[in-house]
Order: C-alpha cells, then structure tokens, then sequence
C-alpha cells in the first residue's frame, strides 16, 4: 500500500489540478491538504490532521482523521468496488445482448421495408414505403416511451400481469437502446452513492469501474459536499461524478415516478434503516443495493429490543448468532419495504463484518416473488437464558404446484400456531421470540464465485485487504453450502469473467438452518471441557450431517444436525474424552440435558424436562460420566432418540483450508470503530 504520510514537497506547492499522488501537498484557495490514496482514488485531508494509518496513533487523532478518511473502512470499500464491479458486468452484459438484438430486429424491419418498397415499385411503379397504420401507431409509442421510464405506480400492477408487464418493460427497455445506434453506444451504468463524506466512494467506483457511465457523490453537509467538489476535480472525474447538497431521503423518494439508479450504496452513521424505503424508489428494476449499518447495539444485542424492533421490523437475537441475527433484521427491513411495491429481493452477499454489518441486494419488480416473502420470513425460539438451543417457524406456508403446462406456481397458506413449546425441549428454560426475520439463503453462490473472480484478477496493491475478502468470502460460500460445494470453491477462480451471467437463486428457496454454535460455549452448559472445531465437525459429519462454519464468527459450527444430535454428541463427548470433574448445578440447563439420557451412570433416567422432576446430582466429587469405559466409542444410550453412533473423527472433521485461507480478522488495532460525527 502507498505510503500516506506527507512527503517533502518542491516549492511551489502543487495546485489542485497537479497529478494527484499519495502523500503530495496540495494548496488550494489559500488552504494545504494532504493527499490519501486508496485503490485508485486520492482524496484530499486538511493539512495538519494526522494522515497516518499507524496503529499506535492517539485516539483523538485517530477520531479527527475519521471524519474526513476512515481506513478501517477500506474492506468495506474494497469489497464494494469488486460486487459493483461483478454485477455491473452482469448488467452491462444483458444491456448490450438486449441492445444487439433489437438492433438486429430494427435492421431486419428496415430491410423488409427496403424489400417492400422495392417490390411496390416494380408492381406499380410508384412508391409505398409508408407502414400500415396500426404497425406505425405501434412503433411511435414504443418510441416515445423511450425515456418514460415505468414508474412505481405501473410497477404495482395486478399479479396475473406481473410476467407480461416484465416482458413489455424489457421491450420497452429494448427499443430504449435501439434509438442510439451510433457506434459510441455505451450501456448506461449509473451509481448513486447517497451518503458520500468525501466521496471517496463514488471516486472509486468512477476510478476502478471503468463501464459506470454516472455516478452521482450525494450528503447532506455542505461542507462534505464541497470536499466531494475538491476531490472529483483533483481526480478529474468531472465528466462522471456529480456532486449533490441534500437529504438523501427526500432525493431517492424524487424518483418514485422515473427510472432512477442501477446501484445505490447506502453507508450512514449507524444504521441504514431510514432510507430504506426511500432507497426502493430510487433503484431500477434489476438493480443493487449495498447497505451498511454500524449500529450493533441494536441490530445484535437485546439491550434496546424496543429500538430494534421500530427500526428493523423485528426483534433481535440474543447469543453469539446474534449479528447473524442482525443481518436477517436488516434484510426482513429490505424486503418488507421492497414489497409494498411489488419488488423482491435476493441477497447476493450478507456479511457481518468488524462491527458492521454490509449487504448486496439484487432488487427486482417481480410481484409473483413477492408473493413468496411471508413464508421465507421466519420467528425465532430461542433459549437464551438455558442451553442456547433454537428453532426456526416461517410465518406462513408456500406450497409449490405445477399448472398444466408444468411450470411451478405457488400456493399460500397459514402456518399451524407456535411450533415450539414455551420451555426449551432440552433444557427445560423459557424460550423467548426473535424475529421476524429474513429466513431466505445469506448468499449467492453464484454472485460470489463471480467476486472471487474477479478478486483473483484484481491488483494486490489496489486490494490490500485481498487476503481477508478472499477468506471471507470462501467461508461465506461454505456456509450457505454447507461446506458440500467445496470443490467448486475452490475452482472458482477458474470463471470466466463474462461467461453466465449471475444466475437467479430460487426466489422460494428458505434458509432450513440458519445460524451457528460455538463449541465452547455449549461446553460451559454441560460444565465439560471444551472440544476442539476438529472432533466435534468429525462427529457430525460421520453422521451424515453437514458441517461448515459461519463468517460471523471465528471457531463457530453451521450444521444441519438437529440440536438433538448436537446434545446427543456433546454428551458423547463427555462419556468419551471429557469426564465431567463438577457436576452441573442443581436445576442447571446442563443437568437438565445430563438427565434426559440413560447413559451407563452417566446420570440415571429422567425424561421429564421439568427441571423440579430433576433426578438427584451424584454425591459431591463424584464423576458422573461412566469412567473408563466411556473411552469406548460405542453407543450406550440414546438422548432424546439420537441413537447414532457418534465417531469424534478428527482428521474427517479438519478443514482442508485452515492456514491457506484468512477466515477472520487478525487482531483489531486500536480505536477501530464506526465514524464519529463530524462537529
Ligand atoms: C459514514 S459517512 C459516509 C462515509 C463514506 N461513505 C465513506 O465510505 O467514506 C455518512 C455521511 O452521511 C451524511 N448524511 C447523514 N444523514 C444524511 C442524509 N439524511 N442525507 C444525506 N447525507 C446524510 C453525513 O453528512 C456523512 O457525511
Ligand atoms: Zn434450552
């Protein structure tokens, strides 16, 4: 990475029209700035506010730097650039096939009319090269809806007409492009960064997406606003970066009746939740937003579940899932918005990152996906307080059916009442609510195949956070896979840039195991030691059971094993390796999980969840695991029914990357942190 400390400078000091470079000088109306780079952007800092990305540096330095340049961001920044990047591709891609071909239609009418005319002459020796009416009615509407984009009114249509309005837009769309057959036909790929500071966003992307033909710098601050002016003509990006003074909430809603931006990035202070809605009127049919939100305390801890419910729609997860939590908070905010007007969404990346969380969300005018949304939206039970187990109920049913041409619809209906008792079936505590929440897949494999790609052709100096993007988003691919497709994420690199395009996910498809555990955190229920990743993933997947980790968090395990089976193994893995030295509490969530097994003295049997019923506790001191025979790895009990046999396979359960890959952040340097406000 270039060097961002100020370097000795040749007098006279540069103006603002010099090259830019990192860590130059620059005078401007009297004024001195720095010059920072990242990626290929330069942005402008006051002279004399620390530039230094040293970790060592103050706090108060480090919150003074923040306002005007934020380099914990960069990730979020580098990553951004590579998902606009890759489905931009995706878009410019379609625009210009739609584009051939209605040229090639257009060239084909001309030329039968060509023929006509020709044929007209030679019968009748005069002239007939106007169209009939009606065809001529036609083709003038067509052309003049040219620049009438649909707007959110026409998109809201009634949903037998969903399908035919998606094709009469895509023609519309189509003949948009015919008009401009002049050879400089570029597809227009535009970008509104909302909330832009600096604008070192829009920077970038008009510096490292070369095919963005309008990218639009918008905030609030005046002041930010005249360092964007600074910045896009010291870049000299005049000809692609407009700057704009207003509240990002009123400019998006300004599009509700015109076609507005191919990608809106939405990067608030805190949390995003505000400009949702208004962000939904402001995205084209296809589009993609990218929405960040910093305000962890409340998307993913209990503390204000009041807030988080009237911000987000939904009530938050307790526990270590609780960013993941956060993300499907923020997606059910998405959707739910989206779907007042008949859009649908798919997220194509859902990360929690640092101490934010980031999402890439295709959107699209498909009334029928709408339709789907109840039942991929989802409450939680979970048993926050006990053993920390959880489970899952869709709000409402999609039962797929097939017509009579075969193609798949859908039928709606109710969900049954609570699927899950008020007390947790393992350990006997109060389960409480989360949600409602997003219960669709975090990803698409497809879309991050593609970003790898594109990451595996990108400049190490421009991307110095490569290593960690591509760890994570390894680990996000094997999360929604479950770690099956891990051969194809390994050969991702292998795409092609403009091979297929990002394929569609199922717009049905739900999540049926969502979030994660932490080994050593259900270790602490039973009083046991912990297991380490490697037994323990050897275990399930010697079961049959899927295994991968969630990005969320370091040491963590995604399954498809019931907590059931997760119980039934950890209980083997007391008989087996960790005897227990203290016996759980009295009316503990643990001893309630010990009691409801047979397990050869284990504990004796007490199948009753009510922890009143509880068996009595061994005497003080006493092991209550079954002493040397429990080395055996043989079956003597069964917990809750689990009767598999449980081998704590290490070497099954290693993951074949560890070392090859940057899973997680290292160790944070000091004072990382959202932005502090400006004063
Ligand atoms: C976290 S900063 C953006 C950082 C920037 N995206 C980057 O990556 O460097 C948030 C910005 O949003 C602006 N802002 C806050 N509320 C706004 C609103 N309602 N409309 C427009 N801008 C707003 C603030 O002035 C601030 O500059
Ligand atoms: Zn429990």
């Amino acid at each position: 990475m270039a060097s961002t400390n100020a370097t000795m400078v040749d007098a006279p000091t540069p103006s603002i029209t010099a090259t830019p470079r990192a860590g130059q000088i620059i005078n401007h109306e009297g004024k001195e700035y720095t010059t920072i780079k990242e990626g290929l952007a330069h942005i402008l800092v006051p002279h004399g506010v620390p530039t230094s990305t040293d970790p060592k540096m103050s706090k108060e330095d480090t919150q003074r730097q923040q306002v005007f340049y934020n380099p914990i961001q960069q990730f979020n920044r580098d990553l951004s650039v590579l998902a606009i990047k890759t489905f931009g591709q995706d878009i410019i891609q379609r625009k210009t096939q739609k584009h051939e071909l209605h040229r090639k239609k257009g060239e084909k009418k001309k030329q039968r009319k060509q023929e006509r005319a020709a044929d007209g002459e030679a019968v009748n020796g005069a002239s007939t090269t106007e169209e009939p009416p009606t065809k001529k009615r036609k083709l003038d509407e067509s052309e003049a809806d040219n620049d009438a984009a649909p707007s959110k009114k026409q998109r809201v249509v009634e949903d037998g007409d969903a399908e035919q309005e998606e094709g009469a837009n895509e023609q519309q769309d189509a003949a948009s492009t015919t008009n401009q057959e002049r050879e400089s036909w570029r597809p227009p790929f535009s970008i509104l960064d909302a909330l832009s500071a600096t604008g070192l966003r829009a920077l970038r992307y008009a510096q490292e997406i070369p095919f963005a033909t309008e990218i639009t710098a918008n905030d609030m601050s005046q002041k930010a606003v005249d360092s964007i002016g600074l910045n896009v003509k010291h870049n000299k990006l005049e000809d692609k970066i407009t700057p704009k003074t207003g509240n990002a909430i009123s400019y998006m809603y300004s599009y509700c009746d015109k076609k507005g931006y191919d990608v809106i990035d939405l990067d608030p202070y805190g949390t995003a939740a505000p400009f949702l809605d208004a962000a939904i009127q402001a995205i084209n049919h296809e589009g993609l937003l990218c929405v960040t939100c910093t305000d962890s305390a409340i998307f993913a801890s209990h503390g204000y579940l009041e807030k988080t419910y009237s911000q987000y729609g939904g009530l938050p997860l307790k526990g270590e899932p609780c960013h993941e939590g956060g993300l499907r908070l923020l997606l059910h905010a998405i959707a739910s918005s989206a779907a007042r007007y008949g859009m649908a969404i798919e997220p194509l990346l859902s990360l929690s990152i640092d101490y934010y969380i980031r999402v890439f969300v295709r959107v699209r005018r498909s009334p029928s996906d709408v339709k789907l949304l109840a039942g991929k939206t989802m409450i939680v039970y979970h048993c926050d307080s006990g053993c920390g187990a959880w489970s899952t109920q869709f709000l409402a049913r999609n039962k797929v059916t097939s017509n009579k041409n075969g193609d798949k619809s859908y039928k709606h209906s109710f969900a049954a009442g609570p699927s899950a008792d008020e007390h947790c079936q393992h350990c006997g505590f109060k389960t409480h609510l989360a949600g409602p929440m997003y219960g669709g897949p975090l990803h698409n494999v497809g879309f991050i195949e593609r970003v790898l790609a594109q990451l595996n052709e990108a400049d190490r100096d421009t991307y110095p956070t490569h290593d960690r993007i591509e760890g994570m988003l390894h680990t996000a691919m094997d999360e929604i896979t479950l770690g099956v497709r891990q051969e194809k994420a390994n050969g991702a690199n292998n795409i092609q840039l403009l091979d297929p395009l990002i394929p569609k996910v199922d717009p049905a498809d739900v999540d049926h195991h969502p979030f994660f555990f932490i080994p050593s955190s259900i270790s602490k229920v039973l009083h046991c030691s912990a297991p380490p990743l490697a037994p323990l993933r050897g275990a399930l997947r010697h079961a049959g059971f899927k295994v991968s980790m969630s990005h969320c968090k370091p040491g963590s395990i995604k399954t498809n094993a019931s907590w059931k089976d997760i119980w039934h193994i950890m209980l083997e893995w007391v008989r087996q390796r960790a005897p227990l030295k203290n016996q759980p509490k009295k009316l503990s969530a643990g001893l309630t999980i010990l009691a409801k097994t047979n397990a050869n003295g284990l504990m004796t049997n007490g199948n009753a969840p009510q922890t009143d019923k509880l068996p009595k506790p061994p005497p003080n001191g006493e092991s209550i695991d079954a002493g040397e025979a429990a080395v055996e790895p043989s079956l003597t009990y069964s917990y809750l029914g689990a009767d598999f046999h449980v081998n704590l396979d290490e070497k099954l359960g290693r993951d074949p990357e560890r070392g090859k890959l940057v899973r997680y952040q290292l160790a944070p340097r000091e004072n990382w942190g959202p932005m502090s406000r400006a004063r």
